[in-house]
C-alpha cells in the first residue's frame, strides 16, 4: 500500500513526544484481518513502560492545564485540520488493519475528526457556576477543573474514532492521556499520534504505548496518579478493569456491549425500516456495539419487511475492503467468526430458518456470507449475545406490550432504534425501552453532538456532546467568607 504520505505508518509507541521501542526490544507481529498478510510490528510493552508514560503525563499534564482554552482549542484545531488533510491516508490505515470498506473507513475518520473539531470548540466553553448563598456574608462559586491524567484503552472496530472520541475531551478539558490501543489495529492510533505531534501537542501530553493488555491495563488501573479511565470494549474485560480501579476509585467511562433491538411497528414505512435495518445492521459487517441484533417485525408487515430486507440484502458485494464495489468486509478474526457460525448453529437448531447467506464465504479466511435468519426466538443465542457479525435474525411479534418486554429482556441497555408513524407509540415505546440511546425512524444515530454511552451492562457514562466533556472534569466549589 502507498500512502502520500509514508510518515504516518508509524511502528513504534509514542512516549513523551518521541517514538521508542520496548524496553525488552520485543515486538508484536499485526496482520491485515482480509488476507492475514504481514503488516509491519509495533513494539511489546509492558507495565514499565506504562509506568513511564505515566509520569510523563503527569508532567506535561501540570503545564497544559495552565494554558488558556483558546491555546487547547488552537492547538487541537490544528490535529483536525491535519487529519482532514490526511484522511485518505488514514483511511487506508484503518483498511488495512482493520478490514472495513474504504468508503466506511473515510467516514469514520470524518466522524473521528468531527470530535476533535467538536471538543476544541467547547474547550472555550467550560463554565463554572455562582450560586446564590443561604448566608449574606458567604459567596458560593464551583469550578470546573481538569481530572489530570487520564487512560484509555481503546478497541479495533472503530480504531479512529473511539481514539478521539476519549482523547479530544481530555485535551480540551486540560487532561493528559496514556492511550493502548486494541493490539489488531495500533497503526490508526499511532498515525493520528503523528499528526498530534505535528500539529504541537506538547510531548508527555498524549502517549501511545502497544503491547501487553493485561500489563499495561493492570498498571493504568493501579496507578493513583491516573485519575480517570475510559475503556470502550466487552463487558466482562469492562468489569475487569473497574474491579482493578477500585482501589484507587477512578473516575470510569465504560462503553461495553450491546444488544440493539430494531422494532417495526405495523404502521412503519417498509421501506424506510428496511433502509434503517441495513444500515443499522451491516455497519463495519456487523462489528459495531449499537448494531440491530434483534430485529422484531410486526406481524401485519413480516412477510413485506423480509421480502425487502432480503432483496437489499443480495445485494451487498463482500469482499476486500479496498475494493471499491464491497459493501462487507472480512471479520476481525477467525475467533469472530466461530461466535456468528456458533449463533447460527444454535438458532437453525432450534427452528429459525435461513432465507439468505448462512455458508462460509467463497472467499475464506475470516469473511462469512451476510445471513437472514426468520422465526428467531427468546431462547436463541443469538437472541441473548451480542453477535457482532453479518447476521440478521428476524422476530415477529404481535403486541406492543409484548416487544417491549422482549427488547428489554436482556442485560445489555446501549441503542434500540423503532420505526413507526405513531407519535403516541413512539412516546410509549422511547420511555419504556431501557436503553442510553433510541433511534425513532432512523437507523443512523452516531454524531459528536450526542451522547453516546448505555445503561444496566452496557456501561457508564457519556462520550461525544457536552456531556463527554463532563467526564474529564472535577467540580470544586469554593465557600467564600466575606
Ligand atoms: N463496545 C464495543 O464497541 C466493543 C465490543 N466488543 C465486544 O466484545 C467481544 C469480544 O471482542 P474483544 O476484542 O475480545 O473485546 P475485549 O473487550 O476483550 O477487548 C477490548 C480491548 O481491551 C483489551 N483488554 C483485554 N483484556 C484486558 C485487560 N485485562 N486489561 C486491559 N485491557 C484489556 C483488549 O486487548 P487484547 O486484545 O490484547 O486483550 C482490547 O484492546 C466482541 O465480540 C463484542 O461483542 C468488542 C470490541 C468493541
Ligand atoms: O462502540 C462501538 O461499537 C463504536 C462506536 C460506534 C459509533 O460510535 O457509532
Amino acid at each position: 500500500m502507498q500512502l502520500a504520505d509514508p510518515q504516518l505508518l508509524r511502528d513504534k509507541a509514542y512516549i513523551n513526544g518521541q517514538w521508542c521501542l520496548a524496553d525488552s526490544g520485543d515486538t508484536t507481529a499485526i496482520y491485515n484481518p482480509a488476507d492475514a498478510s504481514f503488516i509491519g510490528e509495533v513494539p511489546q510493552m509492558g507495565a514499565k513502560e506504562t509506568h513511564h508514560a505515566i509520569l510523563v503525563a503527569q508532567q506535561a499534564q501540570t503545564s497544559w492545564a495552565k494554558q488558556t482554552a483558546k491555546f487547547r482549542s488552537e492547538i487541537m484545531l490544528k490535529w483536525y485540520a491535519l487529519v482532514i488533510q490526511h484522511q485518505n491516508d488514514l483511511a487506508h490505515i484503518i483498511t488495512l488493519e482493520q478490514g472495513k470498506p474504504l468508503a466506511e473507513s473515510l467516514a469514520e475518520i470524518l466522524y473521528a475528526a468531527s470530535f476533535i473539531q467538536w471538543f476544541a470548540e467547547e474547550a472555550k466553553r467550560v463554565y463554572g457556576d455562582t450560586i446564590p448563598a443561604p448566608q449574606t456574608d458567604v459567596r458560593i462559586q464551583v469550578l470546573k477543573q481538569p481530572v489530570g491524567v487520564t487512560a484509555a484503552i481503546t478497541p479495533w472496530n472503530f480504531p479512529a474514532a473511539m481514539v478521539t472520541r476519549k482523547l479530544a475531551p481530555a485535551l480540551a478539558a486540560g487532561c493528559s492521556m496514556v492511550l493502548k490501543p486494541a493490539p489488531q489495529t495500533p497503526f490508526t492510533a499511532l498515525a493520528l499520534a503523528e499528526l498530534a505531534h505535528r500539529a504541537g501537542v506538547p510531548p508527555g501530553l498524549l502517549n501511545v504505548v502497544t503491547g501487553d493488555a493485561e500489563a499495561i491495563g493492570r498498571t493504568l488501573c493501579d496507578s493513583p496518579i491516573v485519575k480517570k479511565l475510559s475503556f470502550t470494549g466487552s463487558t466482562a474485560v469492562g468489569i475487569h478493569l473497574m474491579q482493578q480501579c477500585a482501589p484507587t476509585l477512578k473516575k470510569l467511562s465504560l462503553e461495553l456491549g450491546g444488544n440493539a433491538p430494531l422494532i417495526v411497528f405495523a404502521d412503519a414505512n417498509v421501506e424506510e425500516a428496511v433502509a434503517g435495518a441495513m444500515l443499522a445492521k451491516f455497519r463495519n459487517a456487523g462489528q459495531t456495539c449499537i448494531c440491530a441484533n434483534r430485529i422484531y417485525v410486526h406481524e401485519k408487515v413480516y412477510q413485506q419487511f423480509i421480502t425487502q430486507f432480503a432483496q437489499a440484502m443480495a445485494e451487498l458485494k463482500v469482499g476486500s475492503g479496498f475494493d471499491l464495489s464491497t459493501n462487507i468486509g472480512p471479520l476481525i478474526n477467525s475467533a469472530a467468526k466461530a461466535k456468528m457460525k456458533e449463533h447460527l448453529d444454535d438458532a437453525k437448531a432450534k427452528g429459525a430458518q435461513i432465507i439468505q447467506g448462512g455458508r462460509d464465504h467463497t472467499l475464506g479466511g475470516n469473511y462469512f456470507e451476510p445471513t437472514l435468519l426468520i422465526d428467531a426466538t427468546a431462547d436463541m443465542l443469538i437472541a441473548q449475545e451480542e453477535t457482532f457479525a453479518p447476521l440478521a435474525p428476524i422476530f415477529k411479534f404481535h403486541h406492543e406490550d409484548e416487544v417491549i418486554a422482549a427488547a428489554n429482556a436482556t442485560e445489555f441497555g446501549l441503542a434500540a432504534y423503532l420505526y413507526t408513524q405513531n407519535i403516541s407509540l413512539m412516546t410509549r415505546v422511547t420511555e419504556a425501552l431501557e436503553y442510553g440511546m433510541v433511534g425513532v425512524n432512523t437507523g443512523a444515530i452516531s454524531n459528536e453532538v450526542a451522547p453516546f454511552g448505555g445503561v444496566k451492562s452496557s456501561g457508564l457514562g457519556r462520550e461525544g456532546s457536552k456531556y463527554g466533556m463532563e467526564e474529564y472534569l472535577e467540580l470544586k466549589y469554593l465557600c467564600i467568607k466575606v
